[in-house]
């Protein structure tokens, strides 16, 4: 079953074609990335899938719906952590958990999140106090607590020290181990590598590679990810 159909969308900004005719489909289970420069359109990519950013034509689902007309429907079963969230500097780490998990009808029981995110220890600490680090990991938990069907992760792992972004990378293996379909944003070619299943390629609001990172690597004939990504990206200019 595809859990993301994503076809022939298109969104401008003004004169900015930010996403220009992307299609894709992401499975129910898979670990999908989306790589790119900075400015590629995965952002907005992201965001229609969402339902934060309505498409100027082209269409998405997501678990069968469209998230410009059924966002807070899908809002119950989408998880999203995206660049640049934020909390008001006072709230304590356990209280937003347990705020968060009253969005949901059916979440996840937010005491184990917390515990699972290894949060505990920071359970009375205020948002405001956290290391940039331990922000990012309370963002990630505060994504998970509605125990959602998709996860959306855009820069994962930006600002993380190497340990932690391996504990992160870890807790990524663990979703899919439980059947998430999850969506990840990366600037990070070891990282989409490493965790993803399959990967589209962004260059310029457009893909111009799809597939899994092996399959990349050898229709280029590079070594890695990232040189593929380099061999496609001077390609397409
Ligand atoms: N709200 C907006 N108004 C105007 N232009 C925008 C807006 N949001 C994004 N853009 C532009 O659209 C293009 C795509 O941006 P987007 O954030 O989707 O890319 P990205 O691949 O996610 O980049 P990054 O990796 O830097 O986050 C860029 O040129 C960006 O400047």
């Amino acid at each position: 079953m595809e859990a993301i159909e994503v076809t022939d969308l298109h969104k401008t900004y003004g004169n900015t074609r930010a996403v220009d005719g992307v299609t894709f489909t992401v499975r129910a289970g898979e670990t999908f990335g989306l790589v790119g420069h900075n400015g590629a359109g995965k952002t907005t990519t992201v965001e229609c899938l969402i339902g934060l950013k309505r498409p100027d034509t082209g269409t998405v689902r997501v678990l069968g719906e469209d998230p410009a007309r059924r966002r807070q429907a899908l809002a119950q079963r989408i998880g999203a952590q995206l660049q640049e969230s934020s909390l008001p500097e006072r709230i304590k780490v356990a209280e937003a958990l347990r705020m968060f998990g009253t969005f949901y009808r059916k979440g996840a029981d937010w005491r184990q999140v917390m515990e699972r995110w290894s949060l505990g220890p920071l359970a009375r600490k205020a948002f405001g106090d956290l290391s940039g680090g331990q922000k990012q990991r309370l963002m990630l938990a505060l994504a998970l607590v509605g125990d959602p069907e998709v996860v959306v992760l855009d820069e994962l792992t930006t600002g993380l020290d190497p340990i932690a972004r391996r504990e992160t990378w870890r807790l990524v293996g663990d979703l899919k181990a439980v059947g998430t379909t999850v969506v990840l944003v990366s600037h990070y070619f070891d990282e989409t590598e490493a965790l993803c299943d399959r990967v589209a390629v962004f260059a310029r609001g457009r893909v111009v590679a799809m597939g899994t990172p092996d399959d990349i690597i050898a229709r280029t004939g590079t070594a890695s990810l990232e040189e593929a990504y380099f061999a496609l990206e001077g390609a397409d200019r």
